[in-house]
């Protein structure tokens, strides 16, 4: 049998009095892309944040292939192989596409003129920037060197998602990534995702978007009320059924009917 990639079992994060998640399960499996979804303050960001270092559960467990990990901080989560974009995309629009492969993770010219001088090795980035984003498609991005803040947001997007696939070796992470876009940019953005799975990273997608998620997800994990009620997949179960099990309005899969 196939074991998870990244597995959380019953984390657990209070504030104050508030539960933001309550005992919640998560399972990714190799290869797959796997959506979140839920209504508003279901614990999906909690989650997600938990998993990828920004915020330390109060209690529970989560293990990255099989060992247990305990991430202090989300630079921790990314030294282990997971690679987050959130909501709010983290490019700097000043710098164009291939400094923003590698913000926070320059490479300096080999030798002294880098560990002395702290000289960039930009022909080594450029070169390797155009390499992961011809690999994943982007193929509208001619200019490697064009400044981000004259890409579209859809551009802007595929930046944010291949730069998490080229530096993610075990687990991406997007936290709505087609929520700012229009229909075609929406569409490219869910491409590259796919792209990402068929090279053989797993992706856990969070969504609010019912088409999306039924578009591209291998199986849904549907979270309410801070824990995981369901995993459903677009064959098994219709939007409608998700969207009835998220809210409440209908018992998740394998539950007892509600008493009459
Ligand atoms: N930093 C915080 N301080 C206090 N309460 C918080 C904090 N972060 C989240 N919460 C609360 O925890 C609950 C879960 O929030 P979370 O953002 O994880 O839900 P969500 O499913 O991602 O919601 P949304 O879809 O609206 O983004 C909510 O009730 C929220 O108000």
């Amino acid at each position: 049998m196939t074991s998870p990639v990244l597995q959380a079992k019953g984390l657990t994060k209070r504030y104050g009095r508030v539960v933001a998640i309550d005992g919640s399960d998560l399972e990714l499996m190799p290869g797959e892309i796997l959506a979140v979804i839920g209504d508003n303050g279901a614990g999906k960001s909690s989650l997600i944040k938990a998993l990828s270092g920004a915020l330390i559960p109060d209690s529970g467990e989560i293990r990255l292939d099989g060992e247990p990990v305990q991430f202090r901080n989300p630079m921790e989560a990314r030294t282990a192989g997971i690679e987050t974009v959130y909501q709010t995309l983290a490019v700097a629009p000043g710098l164009d596409i291939a400094d923003n492969l590698f913000l926070g993770r320059e490479e300096r010219r080999p030798g002294p003129l880098g560990s002395i001088f702290r000289m960039l090795d930009r022909r080594h980035m450029r070169d390797e920037a155009a390499r992961h984003m011809s690999e994943l498609g982007v193929a509208t991005l001619q200019n490697i060197g064009q400044a981000v803040e004259s890409l579209s947001g859809g551009q802007r997007q595929a930046v944010a998602v291949a730069r998490a696939a080229a530096f993610g070796s075990k687990v991406v992470i997007l936290d709505e990534p087609t929520a700012a876009l229009g229909v075609k940019e929406g569409n490219r953005v869910l491409q590259l995702i796919r792209d990402v799975r068929d090279r053989g990273l797993p992706v856990i997608l969070i969504s609010h978007n019912m088409p999306h998620v039924f578009e591209v997800a291998d199986r849904i994990h549907i979270q309410r009320l801070g824990r995981r009620i369901a995993v459903i997949t677009p064959s098994s179960h219709s939007m409608s059924d998700a969207v009835a099990i998220m809210t409440g309005a209908a018992p998740p899969p394998g539950a007892e009917e509600p008493a009459q």
